[in-house]
């Protein structure tokens, strides 16, 4: 592999805002990769893959490189230059790359790579978390998968078209898939390709979403015609699947916290051809009031760690605290307590999280089923997801139902 100077440089800026100004990795490389039509899709790929791929292994490759944030430009070109090396990738006769000490680098790696938390490039706390919930082995294999590249995957939306007609579609525009049975409306890329870019994308006739998550709208039990609150829809991904279920038939009505997310699920709704979709801001508990005893089918797919998906959003292992998900387990437990009461009864409600956490999932659920409107429930099953065990996100789900 040849290394461009223009996309080194790209990578290295991009790095810089990621690591030193708090800026998401996603939001950054999609705005890096605006900044230059020249490139072609292998550029592009380059430029958004090695961020990644930095970014994860941060810990690590920060360490062996013996820099600190904040990181001065000069810093980033070391770090950029241990990733290179450990790729096996020859570093061009560039000033920034004067003095690389090669065999330093791979020695330090084999000596760092000793301990899990700069083998799996975690902060300590994380790794002190991750063996007190699920133990040390779990926690170990979890967090192997957990940095593994994600795979890019599809839900075919089936209110427009047939997972074989897609398939087909796609291969016209030279993307390759393959079916999974586990997962009837996934379709999983052979090679990642920027399928936004693709006719079929544009008509609505599928949306990314990761195959555990594909699980979460079927496990609600959903027929045509029912009233169903997704009452945590962010910009949509479940939404859209409950109304693909739903046949566009009855109702979903999507809420949030946050307007702009509502506005994005619109604009999604709109090209997915989900009829049936209505968005409601929470700007105030009457909001929720006004729903109360209300739908057949209740959604909280709930704010969460995402300790389930760092395959996807490695960034966040820098991000994240000890604090914040405290806290959100607090909000988990609130958001429990309000919004069942918009299930009516005999209804079922799904409680999910893109974590792997038992205290955000089953705990919770245990704990929920011992308070006041807790007791109106009854627990029918649940499902714990790990990236570990199935190659896909960690998720979870419980499903219960309103019996008083
Ligand atoms: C896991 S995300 C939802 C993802 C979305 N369901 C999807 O499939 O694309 C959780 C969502 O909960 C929203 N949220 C946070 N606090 C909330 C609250 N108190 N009430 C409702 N929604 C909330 C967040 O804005 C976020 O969009």
């Amino acid at each position: 592999m040849i290394l461009h100077r223009n996309l080194v440089f790209a990578v290295v800026d991009t790095l810089h805002l990621i690591f030193n100004e708090e800026r998401y990795a996603d939001k950054e490389i999609s705005l890096t990769l605006k900044r230059d039509k020249r490139w072609g899709a292998r550029d592009r790929n380059f430029i958004a893959e090695t961020t990644y791929e930095i970014v994860r292994w941060k810990r690590l490759y920060t360490s062996i490189a013996e820099v600190k944030a904040p990181f001065s430009r000069e810093e980033l070109f070391k770090v950029f230059a241990v990733w290179a090396t450990l790729k096996g990738i020859k570093l061009p006769e560039w000033p920034q790359f004067e003095n690389t000490p090669t065999r330093r680098i791979k020695g330090k790696f084999d000596t760092l790579s000793k301990e899990r938390v700069y083998r799996e490039s975690i902060p300590n706390w994380l790794d002190e978390l991750g063996v007190k919930e699920l133990g040390e082995k779990k926690w170990e294999k979890e967090i192997e998968a957990q940095n593994q590249q994600a795979d890019v995957i599809l839900r075919v939306n089936t209110l427009k078209i047939t997972v074989p007609q897609l398939k087909k579609a796609l291969e016209q525009e030279a993307i390759y898939t393959k079916t999974s049975k586990k997962y009837p409306s996934a379709l999983i890329l052979e090679k990642r390709a920027n399928v936004f870019q693709t006719q079929a994308f544009k008509k609505g006739y599928f949306e990314v979403q990761d195959a555990s998550s594909q699980l979460v709208a079927p496990f609600l039990e959903i027929e045509p015609g029912m009233r169903i609150v997704d009452t945590c829809a962010g910009a949509g991904g479940k939404t859209l699947h409950l109304a693909a279920l739903s046949e566009n038939k009855g109702q979903i009505i999507a809420l949030d916290i946050y307007a702009g997310k509502l506005r994005e699920l619109k604009r999604r709704a709109k090209r997915a051809g989900a009829h049936n979709v209505e968005t409601r801001h929470i700007d105030s508990t009457k909001v929720i009031k006004k729903l109360h005893n209300s739908a057949d089918r209740v959604l909280i797919d709930a704010p969460c760690s995402g300790l389930g998906v760092l395959k996807r959003n490695p960034d966040s292992k820098w991000k994240l605290t000890e604090e914040f998900v405290e806290n959100i387990k607090k909000t988990q437990a609130e958001i429990l307590e309000l919004y069942s009461k918009i299930l009516r009864k005999d209804g079922l409600l799904v409680y999910a999280t893109c974590s792997v956490l038992p205290s955000e999932n089953f705990l919770q659920i245990e704990k929920f089923l011992t308070t006041e409107q807790g007791k109106k429930f009854k627990f029918i099953k649940d499902q714990s997801i790990l990236a570990s065990e199935t190659g896909f996100d960690g998720f979870y789900m419980a499903l219960l139902k309103r019996v008083e």
